[in-house]
């Protein structure tokens, strides 16, 4: 007798997580948009000449490029949404050239984007790959064998929203702080791409009382190597330092960085940024809105260790804002300054006259508090 194993888990959502997996490892990924039909889509960052010539030979139709609507921007191409380019030939270095280099410019039709090419590029986003995808139609008569991962584009849709839900504890220990001595960490997995996030607890918070809170996302530059570029380390350890002082607080190290666009994201922005773009323009040169971050999950691991009341430090209005609408009460908010540097002024002047953050600068009056 034959016996089949078959495991119960919802199998759309584990096809994105492997899909996602894909990505990064930069191989296609087909996927199926049932009456919509299927595309290939094979993320920019490893095609290589040997892979784009196999994917042209498959191409039922012409093949495009998917480029959000900030990239199109610094195309030259003043447009709300996301577009596709199209690709006579899957060319390499043409994809590259429009994909990241500073001066290019569209040189081919740009079309509104289908649905299946928006799911595309929620995969890319979701792998912490560049947002810039090679769709490749595909016919009736293509049939992929078992080295190509399918994956519902339906299932690709609503993963991130879905996968919010299932933020689970897994492991907790005290660890001993310098600036803090009575210290918990506590580990969630789970969440968007299964990542690891920590609540790092500090002293004793009594959740009847409004809880000292801060949402920190990771910044493994500034956090661990003191980078001069921003004010992440600094707020890190002041934060820390006046959750003890104040006699409790709750840190949640948020696996965000580089605003939720990841590490190699952010060094491809830095690249930019010493090249004279400014922290917005940079992400935006490669493709990124200004904050790909959501904190629904952050308010989820709130709500497990017994929080919902905060006294939130930030000065983000966004996170202020999101903490709220995921249904955690933010009953104050207070700002944590970094040291102002020859290397991070920009950086933070921006934050503040882009974006909105209450930052005071050394040297200037003090800004009125929203
Ligand atoms: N893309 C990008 N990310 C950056 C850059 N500099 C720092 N970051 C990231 O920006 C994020 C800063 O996180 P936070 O300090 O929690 O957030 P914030 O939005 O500044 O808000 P508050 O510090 O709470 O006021 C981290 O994920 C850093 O890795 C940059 O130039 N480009
Ligand atoms: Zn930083």
């Amino acid at each position: 007798m034959r016996l089949t194993l078959s495991l119960s888990e919802p199998h759309e959502r584990t096809s994105v997580e492997r899909a996602i997996a894909e990505m990064r490892m930069g191989r296609p990924v087909l996927l199926d948009g049932q009456e919509r039909g299927s595309i290939l889509v094979q993320g920019l960052e490893d095609l290589t000449p040997e892979r784009a010539a196999e994917l042209d030979v498959i191409a039922a139709g012409a093949a495009r490029l998917v480029l959000p609507a900030a990239r199109l921007r610094r195309l030259g191409l003043q447009r709300e949404g996301n577009g596709a380019v199209a690709l006579p030939s899957v060319d390499p270095a043409r994809i590259a050239t429009l994909a990241f280099e500073i001066d290019a410019r569209v040189d081919a039709p740009v079309h509104a984007t289908e649905a299946l090419d928006e799911d595309a590029l929620e995969l890319a986003r979701l792998a912490l790959s560049l947002p810039a995808i090679v769709v490749i139609p595909l016919g009736p008569s293509v049939a992929a064998d078992a080295s190509v991962l399918r994956v519902a584009a339906s299932a690709v849709h609503g993963y991130r929203a879905d996968r919010v839900r299932d933020l689970v504890m897994v492991a907790r220990s005290p660890v001993p702080l310098a600036d803090a001595h009575e210290t918990e960490f506590v580990v969630f997995r789970g969440g968007e791409g299964l990542r690891d996030q920590v609540a790092i607890i500090v002293g004793k918070p009594d959740p009847a009382e409004p809880v000292i809170i801060r949402l920190h996302s990771a910044c493994l530059t500034g956090d661990l190597f003191g980078s001069l570029k921003c004010d992440c380390g600094d707020q890190l350890r002041t934060s820390v330092r006046y959750m003890a002082e104040q006699g409790g607080g709750v840190l949640l190290y948020l696996d965000q960085e580089g605003r939720g666009n990841g590490i190699a994201n952010k060094i491809r922005a830095y690249k930019l940024q010493a090249q004279g773009y400014d922290t917005y323009d940079a992400d935006e040169m490669l493709g990124f809105g200004p904050d790909q971050r959501r904190f629904d999950f952050a308010a989820r691991m709130l709500e497990q260790l017994g929080i919902r009341r905060v006294r939130l430090i930030t000065n983000n209005p966004d996170k202020i804002e999101a903490l709220a609408k995921s249904g955690i009460q933010v009953v104050s908010h207070e700002r944590v300054f970094g040291r102002t540097t020859a290397e991070n002024t920009r950086y933070l002047t921006s934050k503040r006259d882009r974006f909105g953050h209450l930052i005071e600068l050394a040297g200037e009056r003090p800004r009125k508090d929203g």
